[in-house]
């Protein structure tokens, strides 16, 4: 910034009133004679006595996020500095970590230790927070609000640091690419990095728009790479990869949810070609899928098909407590004619297709979760600090400090069974994850969700009124608030896939067991 001006406290004084008016926030003088007509929060405030021409900091503070005096058309009102004083609360760097306790996993913090993650591990986080808050965080911000589905711009450049390739896992298909920018090697990239994309992609509080960044196409592709044909994979995973097209995973229904088997959608065999009938809902990011991985009922059971978008096959939205950003969409397949060769895995062996890819997909809403999870703890330990309620911080009420203790054991806790299980992840084959990891993530999911949103809730109390308010201080409260229960229906309903790890157990249990 260029040199500043320079004023004394009672220089700043002189100007208090409506025609002449400044304001002294955080050592920075701002002029805001004009504003205070459009002032968000009226005019009247702005002219109060201890404000106008006053050191408004903690006022200020107590009523905005930081955010808004770092927008241009808000900074733009600074007119200089307070000779002597010095900035007290900088504005955040992108890719910095928090400083605030539990504000980050304890991997991260300086002066503790992790059996799992390495340096290389750390570089990456740093590089991808710092990505994700420069390239995505603003458009996430928009896209949120107004509906919108993530831009070509961004997609291009997720898949130009082949982010996208990264969000589907350690594989075969990272080979020769250089991912981000090469800060990890392909062969080295694990699931402990996976990891870190999930969590660090869920922190800016726009889950509609994290959904929406192509989580299709880490639940749709995999089907592809593990049943398509030579010649199916060669075409589809380097398009959906590059970010040209879309894919979206086609399984629910209106007649079927957690209850695959029960899927009406048909495909009818003729000649060369299945014929598609049938309807699917709830498919994130089929607004704009060019691809459709879709479970259908057949003859002898349950396929899986690659229906691309053409004759027959229609979109509509599906208006979710997110926003529409994630694509939701009403999909109808109407005589669709697929070409046999789009079959993915055995006729009638759909039923492993689809529960194969449920694991990964579990485990990946779990980070998600966590990540988000993480970021509400940081939100309620920095507003209960800088609250003041009775004459006193918020942490001085005993009740809150309890909801406070409360959210940082469940945030621990999930952050180190998830990281537990994905240390197996990497030891294990994809058939060992199967079938040893299936019931541990399924009630892992469970306890994931369930703590998300009994922190949602104790958030909500902790923000009051701003917990329940789209915009200003408690926004991500009220986003995560309103979002967290997709974490205990998406990939599976909480209370079927804590049931699923409990049977899973029972299979397992040594005939002889006794007391
Ligand atoms: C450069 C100085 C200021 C700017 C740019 C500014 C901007 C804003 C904005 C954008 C909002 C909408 C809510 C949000 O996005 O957080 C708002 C709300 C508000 N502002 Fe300011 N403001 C400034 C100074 C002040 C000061 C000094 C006060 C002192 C009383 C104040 C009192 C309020 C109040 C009471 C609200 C409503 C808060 C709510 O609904 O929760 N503002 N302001």
């Amino acid at each position: 910034m260029s040199e500043q001006r320079e004023f004394t406290i009672e220089e700043v004084a002189q100007h208090n009133t409506e025609g002449d008016l400044w304001i002294i926030i955080d050592s920075k003088v701002y002029d805001v004679t004009r504003f205070a007509k459009t002032h968000p929060g009226g005019s009247n405030v702005l002219y109060a006595e201890g404000i106008a021409g006053k050191d408004a900091t903690d006022t200020f503070f107590g009523l905005h996020r930081h955010e808004v005096l770092l927008r241009p058309h808000n900074a733009r009102l600074q007119i200089g500095v307070i000779r002597g004083q010095e900035e007290s609360i900088p504005p955040p760097i992108p890719g910095a970590l928090s400083q605030v306790p539990y504000g980050e996993a304890s991997w991260l913090v300086k002066g503790y230790h992790s059996p799992y993650y390495t340096d290389g591990h750390r570089r990456f986080q740093k590089e991808v927070r710092k990505f994700f808050e420069e390239v995505v965080k603003p458009e996430a911000l928009d896209c949120e609000e107004s509906g919108k589905r993530i831009s070509q711009e961004v997609v291009d450049k997720l898949a130009e640091a082949n982010l996208i390739a990264m969000r589907l896992g350690p594989g075969k298909h990272l080979k020769g690419r250089t991912l981000l920018g090469g800060i990890v090697k392909p062969e080295e990239f694990d699931y402990f990095h996976e990891l870190i994309l999930n969590v660090e992609m869920s922190r800016f509080g726009t889950r509609g728009f994290t959904d929406g960044m192509l989580n299709g196409a880490v639940i749709a592709l995999p089907p592809i790479w593990n049943y398509g044909s030579p010649e199916l994979q060669a075409k589809v995973i380097p398009e959906v990869l590059s970010g040209k097209k879309y894919i979206a995973l086609a399984i629910t229904e209106a007649f079927a949810g957690s209850d695959v088997s029960g899927l009406q959608t048909t495909a009818v065999r003729d000649g060369d070609y299945w014929i598609v009938t049938g309807t699917k809902k709830w498919i994130t990011n089929g607004l704009f899928a060019d691809y459709f991985t879709t479970g259908c009922k057949t003859e002898t059971g349950l396929t899986v098909l690659l229906i691309p978008r053409g004759e027959g096959v229609e979109t509509k939205p599906v208006k979710t407590a997110y926003s529409l950003t994630a694509g939701t969409a009403y999909v109808t397949f109407e005589k669709v004619r697929v070409p046999v060769a789009n079959t993915l895995g055995k006729v009638g062996n759909g039923l492993s297709v689809i529960l194969s890819n449920f694991n990964h997909e579990r485990w990946m809403v779990t980070g998600s979760s966590v990540g988000a999870q993480r970021v509400i703890v940081e939100e309620c330990l920095k507003w209960a600090s800088q609250r003041i309620v009775f004459g006193k911080p918020l942490t001085a009420q005993p009740v809150i400090r309890a909801k406070l203790g409360a959210m940082i054991q469940r945030i621990e806790a999930c952050q180190n069974w998830l990281e537990s299980i994905t240390f197996q992840m990497n030891n294990m084959s994809y058939d060992e994850m199967s079938s040893k990891l299936a019931g541990q993530i399924g009630l892992l999911k469970q306890f994931v969700s369930k703590s998300g949103r009994e922190t949602a809730e104790d958030a909500t109390q902790v923000f009051g009124g701003r917990g329940l308010t789209t915009r200003g201080m408690g926004k991500l409260i009220e986003n995560y608030h309103r979002t967290s229960g997709f974490d205990a229906i998406l990939a599976g309903a909480e209370d079927v896939l804590g049931d699923l790890g409990v049977r899973q157990a029972m299979k397992r249990m040594p005939k002889n067991a006794r007391l």
